[in-house]
C-alpha cells in the first residue's frame, strides 16, 4: 500500500468534454494521458513523481476500461525498454522517472530507443527535482536529451499548460519519430489548479492488437548498418521535423512588448518564478501582464535557431534564465548569436549563480542586475536604488540546534544500525558501503555509519573491490534495501559478489516496501496486491544466485540477535558473501495499515491493547546513552524539577508506537534499566477496570504520602 491513496481523486479521470478538472499537477498529467489515447504507461517511482505512479496504480480499473496497459516497472531501464512497443506500432506510450537518477538508470535503453526512433508517440515524464527539493544528485537530464537526441518539454507550471504539453509531446514525438521528455519540476507535480477536460480516448491500437499483428522493420532495429542510417536520419529528418512542429504549433510563447530593447529567454518551468520576480520589481502584475519581452521556451530542446535569432534581433541585450549547470541552453544560444554575427549582448550565468536552484530571491537578484546594467531607467526608483539597505537574515545556525534527517519513530531499520554500532564497539571500525533508501539515514547522527553511496542497488557492488587477502582479517559490510535489491541489486550486487567470491558481509534491509519512494509494493512485499505478484522471497532469490551463507532475521528489533548474527558473519570462514536478510515492516506503512483498524475497533467497543514505552524518571541518570544509540524522534528530554538533578532525564512522547527498540537496545548494550513497557488498554474488561481502580488508589495513597515527606523549596 502506498503512502497515499488516490482512490477518490482518480474518479476525476472520468470527467468528460467541457467539465472542469481541478486538482494536483500529477493527476492532471494522468488525465491528459487518457485524453490523448495513450496505449500503455509505466515507470519507476521517486520524488517528485512517486504520486504519479501511485495515481496510475490506483487508476488501474479506469485504465483497464479504456484498454490501457499499466506496469509498475522494475526500474527506469525497464520502463524505457517498454517504450519499444512504440517503435514498430502506432501506439502511444508514457513512462515516468525520477529526475536524473532515473535517466542514468535508463540511459542504455534511452540511447537505443532514440536511435531506432518511434512510430507511436513516446513520452518520458521526468520529475526533475533539481535543487532545494531534491533528494538525490544534482545533475540535469538535459544532457541526456542532447546526447541521445530526444526532445525535451519544460511547460509552464500551471495545469492547462502541463495538460497541453502532454498532447503536444505525443504529437511532436510522432511528427519527428523521436521520444520526448516531459520535464516536470517539483512545483509542477504538486501545483494545484484547474483545466477544462476532454473526453478520454481509447488507444488507436491496443497492445493486445499489436500482439495479434506482429510487425518488424529492419531499418528500425539498432544494429549496423541501420545505426548509421539512424545517425543521418536524426540530423537530416527528425531534428528539422521537430523544429517545424515546435514552430508551427507555437510550443514556445512570447509575452510582453516585442519592441523592448532587452528580452528574457526563459525555461517554461521557471515562468512563475520569473513573473513573481518581475512583479516584485513592479514590472508585471500578478497575472503575468508585463511589457518586458519574454520568450518562454516550453520546448527547451531542440532550440529553434530561427526563433532565437528573430527574438534577439534589434535588442541590446538578452538574458537567458536557465536553471542549473552546465548552462547548455545559454551556450547554445550564444553560439547561435555569434555564428550569425549578432550584436546583441548575451547575459545569463554571472548575473545568475553558476549552479543551484533558481529560487525566487535568486531570480529577483538576477533580473535586478540585468535591468540595472542594460535598462537602468526601467526599474522604479525604489528598486533601482543602489543604497537600498540589504535585508539582514539572522544566522539561525547559531540559535537552532541542527536537526539531521533520520529514521522515523519505530523504524525497523534503527535497531539494525544500533546492532552495527555495538559490533563496531567490540570488533572495531569497518568499511561500510551504503545504498539508496531509508537505510541511508545511517550515515547521519547518531549512527554515523557508512562511507559511500554509489547508486540504487549498488551498495554491495560498491564494496566489491574490498576483498581481504587475510581470511581472518576485517571484512567489508554493505547495505542494500529491498527496493534497491529488486531494482538492480540482485544482479549488480549479489550476483557480482557471488561470482567474484567476495568475502564481504551484505545486509539486505527488507522493510516490505519501496519505503523511501512512498511505500509502494515490490516483489517481496507481504501484502496481497490485486494486480501484482508479491511475496517472493529475498532469501530464496539470494540462494538462487548462489549465496551459501544466508541468515534470515524476521524481527529486526531483536538487537541482540542482529548483533550476534553480524558478528557471526564477520568471523565466518565460509567462502563468498555472507548475506543477512533483516526483515521487519516499515513502521509508517504498518501504522497506516493498523491505525484505522485499531480506531475502528476502539469505536466499536472492542478491547484493544497497545504497547507504549516510558522512562522511569527516578532511575534515569540523564546520561542520554539511549538517544546516542537510537535517535528515535519520540525520545526527548525532560526537566524533573528536582533541584538536586542537573541533567534532564530521558522522556518518551506520545508519538511512541511501542516498537520496543529502546528497551532492546538498552538490553543488548546493557545500558539502562530505566525503560519500562506499559500497555494502553481501550475498552477494558470489568475485571481490568476494577484492578486498575484498585492500583490507582494504592498508588495515589503512596504518592501523597511521599510528597508529604518531601522538602519543598520556594
Ligand atoms: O525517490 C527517490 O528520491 C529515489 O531516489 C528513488 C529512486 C528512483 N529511481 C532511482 C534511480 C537511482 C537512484 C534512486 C532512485
Amino acid at each position: 500500500m502506498a503512502e497515499r491513496s488516490f482512490a477518490r481523486e482518480v474518479e476525476k479521470l472520468r470527467l468528460g468534454e467541457g467539465e472542469t478538472f481541478s486538482g494536483e499537477g500529477i493527476l492532471a498529467i494522468t488525465k491528459a494521458l487518457l485524453e490523448n489515447g495513450v496505449g500503455y504507461v509505466g515507470g519507476y517511482q521517486g520524488s517528485p513523481i512517486s504520486h504519479l505512479m501511485d495515481v496510475l496504480a490506483d487508476a488501474q480499473s479506469i485504465l483497464g476500461e479504456l484498454g490501457v496497459h499499466f506496469e509498475a516497472s522494475a526500474s527506469e531501464a525497464t520502463a524505457t525498454a517498454m517504450l519499444a512497443a512504440s517503435v514498430h506500432y502506432p501506439i502511444r506510450g508514457a513512462v515516468t522517472y525520477k529526475s536524473v537518477v532515473g535517466t542514468n538508470v535508463a540511459s542504455d535503453a534511452l540511447s537505443n530507443l532514440a536511435s531506432g526512433g518511434v512510430t507511436g508517440g513516446s513520452l518520458i515524464i521526468v520529475g526533475e527535482d533539481y535543487g532545494e527539493g531534491s533528494s538525490i544528485m544534482q545533475e540535469r537530464t538535459y544532457a541526456f536529451a542532447m546526447k541521445s537526441q530526444v526532445w525535451m518539454l519544460d511547460p509552464r507550471p500551471n495545469l492547462p499548460s502541463i495538460v497541453q504539453s502532454v498532447g503536444q509531446g505525443f504529437e511532436l514525438s510522432e511528427a519527428s519519430n523521436t521520444p520526448v521528455m516531459l520535464q516536470v519540476r517539483i512545483r509542477s507535480c504538486h501545483v494545484h489548479g484547474h483545466f477544462t477536460a476532454s473526453n478520454n480516448k481509447r488507444p488507436n491500437m491496443s497492445v493486445s492488437e499489436a500482439l495479434e499483428n506482429p510487425k518488424r522493420d529492419l531499418n528500425r532495429i539498432v544494429l549496423p548498418p541501420a545505426t548509421y542510417l539512424h545517425e543521418d536520419e536524426k540530423l537530416t529528418k527528425r531534428w528539422p521535423a521537430a523544429e517545424k512542429y515546435i514552430l508551427e504549433n507555437n510550443l514556445n510563447e512570447e509575452f510582453g512588448d516585442p519592441a523592448g530593447k532587452v528580452g528574457l529567454i526563459i525555461q517554461g518551468g521557471n515562468y512563475n518564478t520569473v513573473i513573481r520576480a518581475l512583479n516584485r520589481l513592479e514590472l508585471a502584475n500578478i497575472y503575468g501582464d508585463t511589457d518586458v519581452h519574454i520568450l518562454c521556451l516550453n520546448a527547451v530542446y531542440p532550440l529553434c535557431e530561427s526563433q532565437i535569432l528573430s527574438f534577439s534581433e534589434g535588442k541590446d541585450a538578452i538574458f537567458v534564465i536557465e536553471e542549473g549547470q552546465p548552462n547548455f541552453m545559454e551556450q547554445s544560444i550564444g553560439h547561435m548569436l555569434y555564428k550569425n554575427g549578432s550584436k546583441t549582448k548575451l547575459e545569463g550565468k554571472g548575473m545568475l549563480p553558476l549552479g543551484g536552484e533558481l529560487t525566487g530571491q535568486v531570480v529577483l537578484d538576477g533580473l535586478a542586475s540585468f535591468f540595472k546594467a542594460h535598462v537602468p531607467g526601467l526599474l522604479p526608483a525604489s528598486k533601482g536604488a543602489h543604497n537600498e539597505p540589504e535585508l539582514k537574515m539572522p544566522d539561525l545556525s547559531k540559535i537552532l540546534p541542527p536537526r539531521p534527517p533520520g529514521f522515523c519513530t519505530g523504524c525497523p531499520e534503527r535497531p539494525i544500525f544500533a546492532a552495527t554500532k555495538l559490533v563496531e564497539q567490540e570488533l572495531g571500525k569497518h568499511h561500510i558501503a551504503s545504498d539508496i533508501g531509508c537505510h541511508l539515514f545511517s550515515i547521519m547522527p547518531p549512527f554515523d555509519l557508512g562511507a559511500t553511496t554509489m547508486g540504487y542497488g549498488l551498495g554491495p557492488a560498491s564494496a566489491s573491490a574490498f576483498h581481504n587477502e587475510n581470511k581472518d582479517g576485517r571484512k567489508s559490510i554493505s547495505f542494500v534495501g529491498d527496493g534497491g535489491f529488486w531494482h538492480n541489486g540482485v544482479a549488480s550486487s549479489i550476483g557480482n559478489a557471488v561470482f567474484n567470491k567476495n568475502d564481504g558481509v551484505i545486509v539486505i534491509v527488507d522493510n516490505y516496501y519501496s519505503a523511501a519512494t512512498g511505500g509502494q509494493d515490490i516483489l517481496s512485499s507481504r501484502a496481497n496486491n490485486k494486480t501484482k505478484q508479491t511475496q517472493n522471497s529475498i532469501t530464496k532469490a539470494v540462494q538462487g544466485m548462489g549465496v551459501k551463507w544466508v541468515r534470515q532475521l524476521d524481527r529486526t528489533y531483536d538487537v541482540t540477535k542482529m548483533r550476534d548474527t553480524l558478528k557471526e558473519a564477520l568471523s565466518s570462514q565460509e567462502e563468498g558473501p555472507k548475506v543477512i536478510v533483516a526483515s521487519s515492516e516499515c513502521m509508517l506503512n504498518k501504522q497506516r495499515r493498523v491505525k484505522p483498524q485499531l480506531a475502528k475497533d476502539v469505536k466499536e467497543g472492542r478491547r484493544v491493547e497497545r504497547p507504549r514505552f516510558g522512562v522511569d524518571e527516578d532511575v534515569c541518570t540523564g546520561d542520554h546513552a539511549c538517544m546516542r544509540l537510537s535517535g528515535c524522534p519520540s525520545l526527548s528530554v525532560k526537566d524533573t524539577g528536582d533541584p538536586l538533578r542537573d541533567d534532564p532525564v530521558a522522556a518518551i512522547d506520545q508519538t511512541c508506537v511501542g516498537c520496543g527498540n529502546c528497551g532492546e537496545v538498552a538490553d543488548a548494550a546493557v545500558l539502562c534499566p530505566s525503560f519500562y513497557e506499559a500497555r494502553v488498554v481501550s475498552n477494558p474488561t470489568g475485571a481490568e477496570r476494577r484492578r486498575a481502580n484498585r492500583a490507582n488508589k494504592i498508588m495515589s495513597w503512596l504518592q501523597k504520602r511521599r510528597y508529604a515527606q518531601q522538602v519543598v523549596l520556594s
